[in-house]
């Protein structure tokens, strides 16, 4: 089933951008839409042209050629003609028009209480208001979809009214008509009942836009589909006003992958969460590592128990395939790990640990030791490979070099000035190097003072640069010290490693992440 059979309908540009904190340039809103074509939806909806500026100039880039779809419908979003106006002569009618959309969703009043006490004017001129904006649209040539806004919370006022709003639209020349739960206060056997009812009472197609105030959008959603929607609109992770709208992503994995139904063109789906993760980046919000399908921790497994019946199928604890989405699946390393756990993870990071059962058990008690003592692995794969390999080696893995001492100085002047330098003495490649540096603080003059000592033994560390340092100041428990976590990433032109260093004294702490970052950045690719 395709195309015209099931609308898939997105309103991140239009809804989604009615998000408290988001405020998208036309730049951005031209390559948002880009994004949303390669997953294939159907429908993209991209503002209100003649009501906010960005939005007018959004459509007319695109007409004059700066969007080019290859899967979707661009739509404009408009509100019917204003009460007591004539539908020719209405300025956002017409806006609507000027911005070449093809489609064109109407919002309209549906619901008795916002007629009379929101718009002010009679039922009937708001049947009016609907019948002439969309037969004028349909006469000019467009295609017309009709937002029934709060239509759910109208059932319960007027269960009459609505059905009319829908019929004066079907017989004006509408295609769809959207039921809304506006205000998001709906559950889905409400919403499954309503749906089923009405259609029992329309001949038009119908269709659903939920917002996300009971955290119900998507399962609403899915539930006015299996009443027999065809019809879905949906935001890219859920953005909309207050708490957000269906997570378009949800939505498309509930209908593909539970329900069965083949709403995408081939092989779109898979772009999920890259264009998920994408248009996160446009809007400036950090991605949704728990967002179902496309979160980076949704396939993500923590429990030993879980780790040891994936070792045996993957199925056993995903319900999907994350691949699908383009997802992967991940083992955590932490204190409920087993040694299921560091032998997926080991797997996962292309250490051979097969037939080394006594080394699985030892990285095991390790790791729930050090992690007692306040480590954590969870986050830094580059420390535990570290540690598996060391126990592997028996204890004696190869390391780039060795640390005789270090020592760093803070010195605070009577002008106020803050010097920072560091000394380390290392051996490596047989030699036993002495080095100086200066640096913003303690850490960063370690930082210099180890690659200056290692840079002619090891050009490669020119290369690596220190992207992130996080510190957490762990409680001290039954009487002992406070310790302190430092976690580190690195990064050089292959990729980014993060190490942890646990130590009470910060600095030792830091060091012991930052000799890691080295060590594993060095670390021969066949290793
Ligand atoms: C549920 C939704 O999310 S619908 C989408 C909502 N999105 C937006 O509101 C974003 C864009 N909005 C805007 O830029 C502005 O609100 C505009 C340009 C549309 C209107 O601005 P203004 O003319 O200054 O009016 P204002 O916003 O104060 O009030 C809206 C007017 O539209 C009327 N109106 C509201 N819904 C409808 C409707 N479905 N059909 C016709 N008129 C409507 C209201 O009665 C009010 O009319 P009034 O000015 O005669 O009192
Ligand atoms: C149209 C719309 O956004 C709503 O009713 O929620």
């Amino acid at each position: 089933m395709l195309t015209d059979d099931f609308h898939v309908f997105d309103t991140t540009l239009r809804d989604g951008a009615q998000r408290e904190g988001i405020s998208y340039s036309v730049g951005d809103k031209l390559a948002v839409a880009r994004l949303l074509d390669t997953l294939g939806v159907g429908f993209i909806e991209g503002g209100w042209p003649g009501a906010v500026p960005k939005d007018t100039e959004f459509f007319a880039r695109a007409a004059d050629g700066e969007l080019k779809l290859e899967h979707a419908t661009l739509v404009a979003f408009g509100s019917t003609r204003k009460a007591g106006v004539g539908v020719a002569v209405d300025a956002q009618v017409r806006a609507l028009l000027d911005s070449r959309a093809s489609v064109v969703t109407l919002v309209a009043k549906s619901d008795v209480w916002h007629v009379e006490r929101a718009l002010r004017t009679s039922l009937e001129e708001n049947l009016a208001m609907v019948s002439d904006t969309v037969s004028f649209l349909v006469g000019e040539g467009r295609r017309v979809f009709l937002d029934c806004e709060h239509f759910f919370d109208g059932y319960a006022h007027d269960r009459d009214y609505g059905v009319r709003v829908l019929e004066a639209a079907q017989e004006a020349g509408a295609d769809v008509g959207v039921l809304c739960d506006t205000n998001g206060g709906m559950l889905p056997m409400g919403i499954a009942e309503i749906v089923a009812e009405v259609r029992s009472r329309v001949g038009i197609r119908l269709g659903i836009h939920t917002q996300d105030d009971t955290g119900c959008a998507v399962a609403n959603t899915l539930a006015a589909v299996s009443a027999g929607v065809t019809h879905v609109q949906g935001t890219a992770n859920g953005y909309g006003e207050r708490a957000g709208n269906a997570n378009i992503f949800s939505v498309i994995g509930g209908l593909v992958f539970k329900m069965g139904l083949d709403v995408l063109p081939a092989g779109t789906i898979g772009e999920s969460q890259r264009v998920a993760h994408a248009i996160a980046e446009i809007a400036n919000l950090a991605p949704d590592t728990h967002a179902p399908y496309v979160g980076s921790s949704a396939f993500a497994h923590k429990a030993g128990l879980h780790a040891s019946a994936i070792k045996m199928g993957p199925e056993l604890y995903n319900h999907m395939s994350p691949e699908l989405v383009g997802n992967s699946q991940k083992i955590l390393i932490t204190e409920m790990a087993g040694r299921a756990s560091v032998e997926l993870k080991s797997a996962e990071l292309g250490v051979d640990v097969t037939g080394r059962p006594e080394v699985v058990s030892s990285v095991v008690e390790r790791v729930k030791e050090r992690e007692a003592g306040g480590w954590s692995y969870e986050a830094a794969d580059a420390s535990f490979e570290l540690l598996v390999r060391d126990e592997l080696a028996g204890g004696s893995f190869s390391a780039p070099f060795e640390l005789e001492s270090y020592r760093a100085i803070v010195d605070r002047r009577e002008d106020g000035t803050v010097v920072t330098e560091a000394t380390v003495k290392v051996h490596a490649d047989g030699r036993r190097v002495i080095s100086t540096a200066e640096g913003n603080g303690p850490v960063n003059a370690l930082d210099r003072a180890l690659r200056q000592a290692l840079g002619d033994v090891y050009p490669r560390l020119a290369e690596f640069e220190l992207t992130d340092f996080k510190v957490r100041i762990l409680p001290g428990k039954h009487g002992t010290d406070a310790v302190t976590r430092v976690l580190i990433e690195t990064a050089d032109a292959a990729g980014d490693w993060t190490t942890v260093g646990v130590h009470p004294n910060i600095i030792e702490a830091s060091w012991l992440a930052l000799a890691d970052a080295v060590r594993f950045g060095l670390l021969p690719p066949s290793a």
